[in-house]
């Protein structure tokens, strides 16, 4: 079982007895209380399970309480704190000082105490100790006696609760590269000191041999091997073929390729996160597995020249069930991209939802897509529209095909109905893969994505002299009339998932129109989240001090440390990178 951090909450308080601690003691508790409540009820873990919140023992007044506190806190696990205040307090003595773990303070916006004087203080603290915290101050005066969460306070608990969980649940964990670089892209050299330093985890890596010693040895669970061939058999629609005459498998081969990716599918799932079922049958050192969060696979060339391919193994991980039924998707990087594995992760930790890995292909612009078909782009596409596309590895939640009241979704794994499991892969076939890229065969997935869902691209780039940047798009899903979509897809490999995207144009930088969007994106890859996750991105990659160079995320809906208004207040991608640099990574 997973443990998850937990919230600490910290009511701290003003430490004159005889009087003004007393009177205050009962409202400063009920302010932690309810901020506890609105996260537990508002939030869950990857697991589904609400989230869990931690209130100090005691209010927090003098530097005694603040260090009974922070061990409390070390106890039970908490890995982010929000300091609740409807006072003043002493500053530097009743704030949590533990620098490599996210901090916000909500300071009450009254006036018959001072709350918010309180959290700028302790705010010029946390500057002068060189650590980022998140100020909270509703817009609006309360009265004294209020014991409600404005709206405005709401969002901000939240969008400082989901990043700084992101934070504290990745942390100690590994990223498994599954081979090597992959046909020489550089998000696939991998950086430890990026995941070390930056995102507090380990890395791991094997060589792909180990898949086929695996194999051929049979450490694999042989009876869930047998109930997973026969849930493929019967659920995963074989596509038509469309390699030319000469190279069309036969029935035998095919059937052969079929019982590989399957074995590749458990092998790399009990190599992420281990398999108690393997100590059982005898492969002790096999059952603990690699401690994987987030994994690569590098596939191309050395084992696609000669095994089926990856793509079964990673569309089905990434997706939201399997044989064994829903469960919450792996975070498997196609390619070892593991800069792109590491932004699907983020995404993921943000939204406990399955992550799209494509190529971002080909920017069609309005005239391009008329030119080639006669027919004019509409509503959210009509700028024109970028396909993503990769060779079949992206999730199966990725068409769409979910619903929320007729509307496509992707859903956390625990909402998803029989109903959407059925239709997703009754919308997805898996095509014998193109022989001219990949000579040992296996099975591409092969779907469209319906249109209108609000999507979030995103990706971290590594720049030598800066360390990673992130960059981030929102936008949406297009559906292109069925012919044109094909006339479209027929250009590029047919066999494998396409996403039509139409990021928000904004007019400026980046963002002046859909192709310098395409034209400022600095890899091969995107991993594409549901929803309009911007902000909360911006939120987790301040945290992390990962400089953000692009973005469509509207300025009041960004919400970063304090201080990085002392950075500048106008320029404030500038001052982003001058925040992150001098912090620098947060594990360093
Ligand atoms: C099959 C091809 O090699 C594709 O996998 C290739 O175009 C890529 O995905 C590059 O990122
Ligand atoms: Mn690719």
């Amino acid at each position: 079982m997973r443990e998850f951090a937990r919230i600490g909450i910290r009511p701290t308080i003003d430490g004159r007895r005889r009087g003004v601690r007393e009177s205050l003691e009962k409202q400063t508790m009920a302010m932690a209380q309810s901020v506890a409540e609105f996260l537990t009820s508002s939030l869950r873990y990857p697991d589904g399970s609400p989230v869990e919140c931690v209130i100090a023992d005691s209010t927090i007044g003098r530097v005694q309480e603040a260090m009974d506190c922070q061990r409390q806190f070390k106890r039970e696990n908490v890995g982010l704190t929000i300091t609740v205040t409807p006072c003043w307090c002493y500053g530097t003595e009743t704030m949590d000082l533990t620098p490599d773990m996210p901090h916000a303070i909500w300071g009450f916006n009254g006036t018959e105490r001072p709350g918010a004087v309180y959290l700028a203080a302790a705010m010029s603290g946390y500057a002068q100790k060189g650590i980022p915290a998140f100020a909270i101050y509703g817009k609006e005066v309360q009265d004294a006696d209020a014991t409600d969460i404005p709206t405005d306070v709401q969002e901000k608990l939240l969008t400082f609760a989901k990043a700084g969980l992101a934070v504290a649940n990745i942390r100690d964990y590994s990223y498994l590269a599954m081979g090597g670089v992959c046909m020489g892209i550089a998000g696939s050299i991998v950086k430890d000191d990026f995941f070390q330093e930056y995102l507090g985890m380990r890395n791991e890596s094997i060589d792909m041999s180990e898949f086929t010693r695996r194999i051929d040895e049979g450490i694999y669970d042989p009876e869930e091997y047998q109930v997973a061939l026969k849930w493929v058999k019967a659920n995963c629609l074989e596509g038509p073929d469309n390699n030319p005459e000469e190279w069309l498998w036969g029935r035998e081969e095919l059937d052969a390729q079929w019982e590989t990716v399957v074995k590749m599918t458990l092998i790399a799932r009990d190599l992420m996160i281990g398999n108690p079922r393997l100590a059982e049958l005898g492969f002790a050192e096999e059952a603990c597995g690699h401690g994987a969060i987030a994994a690569g696979f590098q596939g191309q060339r050395q084992w696609t020249d000669h095994f089926p391919n990856g793509d079964f193994m990673e569309t089905i991980l990434n997706t939201s069930f399997d044989w064994n039924g829903k469960r919450a998707p792996f975070i498997l990087a196609t390619e070892n991209d593991s800069l792109n594995g590491a932004t699907m992760l983020l995404n993921y930790m943000l939204t406990n939802t399955a992550q799209i890995f494509a190529d971002v292909r080909t920017f069609w612009s309005a005239d391009s897509v008329e030119r080639v078909t006669g027919h004019r782009l509409t509503g959210h596409g009509q700028e024109g529209v970028i396909h993503l596309i990769n060779s079949g590895a992206a999730t199966l939640d990725g068409n769409g095909q979910a619903s929320d009241n007729g509307k496509p979704i992707m859903k956390p794994h625990w909402e998803l109905t029989a109903d959407d499991q059925k239709a997703i892969l009754a919308n997805t076939s898996f095509r014998p893969a193109s022989k001219g890229y990949f000579r040992g065969g296996g099975f591409s997935t092969n779907y469209l994505t319906k249109g209108e869902m609000p999507l979030t691209m995103a990706r971290i780039n590594f720049i030598k002299g800066i360390g990673p940047v992130l960059q981030i798009a929102e936008g949406y899903s297009v559906e292109l009339p069925e012919a044109v979509h094909h006339q479209l897809d027929d250009r590029t490999d047919p066999t494998w998932p396409t996403t039509w995207f139409a990021p928000k144009v904004t007019g400026k930088g980046a963002f002046t129109d859909v192709y310098s969007v395409m034209d400022n994106w600095g890899a091969n890859h995107g991993a594409i989240s549901y929803g309009h996750i911007g902000a909360d991105l911006i939120t987790l990659a301040a945290m992390l001090r990962i400089p953000v160079n692009m973005h469509n995320v509207a300025e009041d809906q960004i919400f970063r440390p304090r201080v990085w208004g002392m950075f500048g207040t106008e320029q404030l991608e500038g001052a982003d990178y001058r925040a992150c640099q001098n912090y620098g990574p947060l594990y360093k």
